[in-house]
């Protein structure tokens, strides 16, 4: 998409960027902000304005989380962007209020993503928002399950934060991920045991790439672990599951972009 004209923190085509961020920073937290957002820095501070406003008061951040916004949150996510690839497809699952995929969308013009949310509320915050940013030709917003989309959406990378614990993401998301693509899960210091106990799900559909832990961004305290799993090329086997007999109704949801 084109990034010339001003966006949110109205940045004039060809000047460096400014130090627009809301909320109160210090001086090397404003750097590595401008660093990762580098010229969309402005629509950067608006979505975590948003976030702060809208974001709280219909109760998709807690109102704890303001302070930290840029750091845990928009840095957090948008390091992500060092473990996918240049031109890359992103479906963020269990986007909420856009976690990691807005972030991601905006530190990296160069990926699509599509962000799939089940619940109403937050699907339509994620509608207003993609509007507001001007993200509406590099980001997508569907409503459904993970485990309801497959078959319509796929992507080279699928990332996901705080969704469910990698023995339930496997059997949501790796089916989403393309042949040679990766599911890419934000997780804190849980990731071996979180990989350990899901061993066993991963030999059942068949993959057979050791998932790997990742450090993304800066450095290993103020970067995010990620776990990333290699689709590998073979096809998936089904995960057995108890309402597998019953066909599944589609959900109130068929409306997708
Ligand atoms: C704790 S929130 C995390 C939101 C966001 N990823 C973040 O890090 O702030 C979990 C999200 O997963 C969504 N979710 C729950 N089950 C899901 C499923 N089966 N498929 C896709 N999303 C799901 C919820 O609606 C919710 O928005």
């Amino acid at each position: 998409m084109s990034d010339d004209l001003p966006q949110g923190g109205g940045v004039p085509r060809g000047t460096p960027p400014p130090s627009v961020v809301s909320g109160v920073v210090d001086e090397t937290l404003q750097s590595e902000i401008d660093r990762v957002f580098g010229d969309r820095v402005g629509r950067a501070a608006t979505y975590r304005d948003l976030l702060a406003t809208a974001g709280v008061e219909r109760g998709l951040i807690g109102p704890r989380e303001v302070p930290r916004l840029w750091d845990r949150h928009l840095l957090n996510c948008a390091y992500l962007g060092d473990v996918v690839d240049e031109g890359a497809s992103v479906l963020d699952i269990g986007s909420g209020a856009g976690l990691p995929g807005i972030p991601l969308a905006l530190a990296r013009p160069d990926v699509q993503v599509r962000l799939v949310e089940p619940l109403e509320r937050r699907y339509a915050f994620l509608r207003e928002a993609v509007a507001e940013l001007d993200l509406r030709d590099q980001v997508a917003v569907a409503r459904g399950r993970a485990e309801d989309v497959r078959g319509e959406f796929s992507a080279s990378v699928v990332t996901a934060r705080a969704v469910a614990p990698l023995a339930t993401l496997y059997g949501w998301a790796l089916p989403l991920v393309v042949t040679g693509g990766h599911l890419v899960a934000i997780k804190g210091r849980s990731a071996p045991e979180e990989i350990a106990a899901a061993a066993d799900v991963l030999r059942q559909l068949g993959v057979t790439s050791e998932p790997e832990i990742v450090q993304v961004g800066p450095d290993a305290e103020s970067g995010t672990t990620v776990v990333r799993v290699a689709r590998g090329h073979g096809p998936l086997r089904s995960l057995p599951s108890p309402g597998s007999a019953t066909p599944k109704r589609r959900g109130p949801w068929s409306q997708r972009r």
